[in-house]
């Protein structure tokens, strides 16, 4: 696949900033220091009528003018994180002159083929991902953006967020402003995402030692502003697209019943979380069946903090939750699904009810006490977010994939794209273990 670099450009808010907008890092926020972007590619189909002079001249300049539109009600997207020597935590900072950079390419790849759900190279599909993130000696970009056109098929949005701006909840909502102001021109209020963003830090209630504590874990001051070394990508890594329908959730929601008396949380989300994890951990081999394996999920404390945060809020308000560790064969049975599922539900009601600094001492002992070996199948991602509601004017995306899910233990969720209930999981993993989860993960329902 040929990709073409057209051009690389700057967009800024559409609006006077007089003087440095300073944002300091809350405990929230200070979880993600080190944590590599979160990076999402988003499919979208031009009709026949969209040729290539038509992206030139209309597509294009309504993408950009849009965006600058967009990030005056998203302004730290336009910063950088810093940490002065004199600070004790970093912040975001935004000077008048701070602008998104934006990577315009063209490919001459086959849109259909990798914007499908199949089975795709994951070596394909990076090169829709925007150059990294700008470090320099003393501050690091939060967001850089590309857009490719593959002509007369369509076109990619592609994203590297710094985690420490925003979690999935405001991520998805920037996507859905954007592609709101793009289609109609102007900020009317839709009702699933108000405006303007809230960004006054004081809404984030939590004991202040905990930044201490997060700050002692995450962090050595020197080196605070480099990321972890990415992942390395094995040429074999492959993606797929698990359509999980409706009806399946209620399959497995009946079996879970079926096989168990307890009163358990069976939502979408734990069903599926638990279904998939069996089906990674059977992939990885049933031939060491004590190894260790962990799961970590994200939980939105929004609503579960005394007093509640707004819906408004720009930033991160979710905390990593670590489940295990467990041993590889509790999984492995006939009764490993039902396993997870009274593990998951369990940990869910627990997040309605234990405190903020409960639930950071959970993950901050799993962060301790990792052992080496240990399989560790982490979830990104959301089926809450509605990420398929980002039209531009051009329709729904005809796919959106999560790509920071590369490192061969991750699994993405969303709501399914045709709005019928249901739930998408993305899987990227090596060839090997990729044919035997897609012959479970399918074979099971
Ligand atoms: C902790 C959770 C994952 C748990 O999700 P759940 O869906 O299980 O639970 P919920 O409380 O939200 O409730 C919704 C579902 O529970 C059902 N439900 C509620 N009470 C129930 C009960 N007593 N018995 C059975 N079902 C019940 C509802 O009908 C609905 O099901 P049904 O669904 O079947 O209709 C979620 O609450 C949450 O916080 N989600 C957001 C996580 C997040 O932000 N992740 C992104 C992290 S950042 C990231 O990852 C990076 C990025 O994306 O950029």
């Amino acid at each position: 696949m040929a990709l073409n670099v057209i051009k690389t450009s700057r967009i800024s808010p559409a609006t006077t900033l007089l003087e440095p907008l300073i944002l300091p890092l809350t405990f929230f926020d200070l979880m993600w220091l080190k944590l590599n972007p979160t990076e999402r590619v988003t499919f979208y189909r031009l009709t026949e009528a969209s040729s290539h002079e038509a992206f030139y001249s209309m597509i294009l300049p309504k993408l950009e003018r849009s965006l600058s539109l967009t990030l005056t009600h998203f302004l730290p997207l336009s910063g950088h994180l810093k940490w002065n020597p004199q600070d004790p935590k970093p912040h975001i900072v935004v000077l008048p002159q701070d602008a998104v950079s934006l990577t315009v390419a063209e490919t001459n790849a086959d849109f259909s083929r990798l914007s499908s759900k199949g089975l795709r190279p994951e070596t394909e599909l990076r090169p829709l991902l925007p150059p990294d993130l700008h470090v320099s000696s003393d501050s690091v970009s939060v967001v850089s953006l590309q857009i490719t056109l593959f002509p007369n098929q369509g076109f990619c949005i592609g994203t590297k967020v710094h985690h420490v701006v925003m979690d999935g909840k405001t991520g998805s909502k920037f996507h859905k402003t954007w592609a709101h102001i793009c289609k109609h021109g102007t900020m009317t209020t839709p009702r699933d995402f108000i405006l303007p963003t809230l960004l006054d830090r004081s809404v984030i209630n939590v004991p202040s030692r905990l930044e201490q504590k997060v700050l002692e874990l995450m962090s050595d001051k020197d080196s605070c502003l480099k990321l972890s070394p990415c992942k390395e990508l094995y040429d074999d890594v492959f993606r797929i697209t698990l359509d999980v329908s409706q009806e399946n959730v209620d399959k497995l929601k009946e079996r879970a019943k079926n096989e168990c008396s307890d009163d358990l949380h069976l939502s979408t989300f734990v069903v599926t979380f638990a279904y998939v994890w069996t089906c990674m951990v059977k992939a990885r081999g049933g031939g060491e069946p004590d190894r260790p394996v962990r799961f970590r999920y994200a939980v939105d404390l929004r609503n579960r903090l005394v007093p509640s945060v707004p819906e408004t809020y720009f930033g991160n308000c979710v905390i990593p939750i670590v489940l295990g560790e467990y041993k590889a064969k509790m999984f492995l049975g006939e009764d490993g699904f039902l396993n997870g599922v009274k593990i998951l539900s369990d940990s869910v009601k627990g997040c309605g009810s234990r405190g903020v600094e409960s639930l950071w001492e959970q993950y901050e002992e799993g962060k301790k006490n990792l052992k080496m070996g240990t399989q560790v199948l982490a979830l990104t991602g959301s089926n809450q977010f509605g990420i398929y509601g980002s039209d531009f004017g051009w329709g729904r995306p005809v796919n959106t994939e999560v790509m920071s899910i590369y490192g061969n233990n991750m699994f993405s969720m969303s709501a399914r794209r045709d709005g019928t209930g249901g739930v998408e999981i993305g899987v990227a993993l090596k060839k090997c273990e990729m044919d035997v989860f897609i012959s479970l993960s399918t074979g099971g329902l």
